[in-house]
């Protein structure tokens, strides 16, 4: 019996984050990293938490990665990945491969998760909604000198129309970082720049960030050394001093530029622990670390 009222507890814990959030969107980021998982489970816990938002009125919209399927593919092509301050290096061949690997294999697949266990989703190629400009990188060995990293976008535009579309229907979009440039190429774009972009244009609520870490860390070898709360003031200075590194540094980037324009909430959780989504968002300690102003 006492297991019976602490069930129903923890279902009236998530009852005025149900009441605050009925109607809102959130914009949730699926890493490749935690993708990659050897663990099915893994993905398809993530996948029931998509349809358990879409349950109670929620409209997730869904913006994925693939970096580390990218970089297998290319080796299984014979090319080496290389990249150039975390944004990979996309020549001819590689944006091909982006392109494939991104919209081809792991959109439909994220697509299909989600609809086997009940949720209706559907996949939007990113040059569907994402317009980019060419993004040039400054060579860190020689500033002001610019770097041609070829096919790679910084996206300039998000078509919500798609995406709304789904949302009036009840069916969460699934959306690969991808984005059609100036000159009509599809270009490859930072995943966590693309969903924090989502998230502004739509007007999200909430932006999640799914990776395969427990949250930003403080100390990135030791995954107890979550920070539960960080402030904008103090990015700059983690980044200075290297704590904050790599993957992390568009992550916490796009999340201050979402946070600033008005998203309310951005969090980083770790998608490996089954139901992060939920407990981040319908419980009161959440997990992982939420960014604040
Ligand atoms: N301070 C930090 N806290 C947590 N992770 C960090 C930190 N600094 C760097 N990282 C790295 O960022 C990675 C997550 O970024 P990334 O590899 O791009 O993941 P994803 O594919 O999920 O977007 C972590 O696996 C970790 O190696
Ligand atoms: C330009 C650029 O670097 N694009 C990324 C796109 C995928 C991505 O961002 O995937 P994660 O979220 O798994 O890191 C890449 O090629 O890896």
């Amino acid at each position: 019996m006492q297991d019976l009222i602490a069930k129903a507890a923890t279902l009236l814990e998530a009852l005025p984050y149900i009441q605050k959030y009925s109607g809102a969107t959130f914009v949730v980021k699926y890493g490749g990293s935690f993708m990659d998982s050897p663990d099915p489970t893994v993905r398809t816990s993530v996948a029931r938490d998509i349809v358990f938002l879409e349950a109670v009125e929620i409209n997730p919209v869904v913006v994925h990665g693939g970096g580390k399927a990218i970089s297998r593919a290319m080796e299984r092509a014979g090319l080496t990945p290389k990249f150039i301050q975390g944004q990979r290096l996309t020549d001819e061949a590689t944006a091909a491969i982006v392109d494939e690997v991104l919209s081809r294999q792991i959109n439909p697949e994220i697509v299909q998760t989600i609809n086997q266990l009940g949720g209706l989703a559907r996949g939007i190629p990113g040059p569907d909604v994402f317009q980019c400009r060419k993004l040039l990188v400054e060579d860190r060995q020689q500033p002001g000198r610019m770097l041609d990293i070829g096919y790679v976008g910084e996206v300039t535009r998000v078509d919500t129309a798609p995406i709304l579309e789904c949302l009036e229907q009840g069916i969460t979009p699934v959306i690969s970082p991808t984005a059609r440039g100036e000159d009509g190429h599809i270009y490859n774009c930072n995943a966590d720049i693309a969903a924090a972009q989502t998230a502004i244009a739509l007007k999200a609520r909430r932006l999640v960030f799914m990776s395969d870490v427990p949250g930003i860390l403080r100390n990135p070898n030791d995954p107890d050394s979550v920070i539960p709360c960080l402030r904008v003031a103090e990015v700059e200075e983690l980044k200075r001093t290297g704590v904050i590194d790599r993957g992390m540094i568009p992550k916490v980037d796009s999340a201050v530029a979402a946070l600033r324009a008005g998203v309310e909430k951005v969090s980083f959780v770790d998608g490996r622990v089954p139901h992060a989504v939920l407990l981040e968002i319908f419980t009161d300690e959440g997990v992982g670390t939420i960014l604040v102003p």
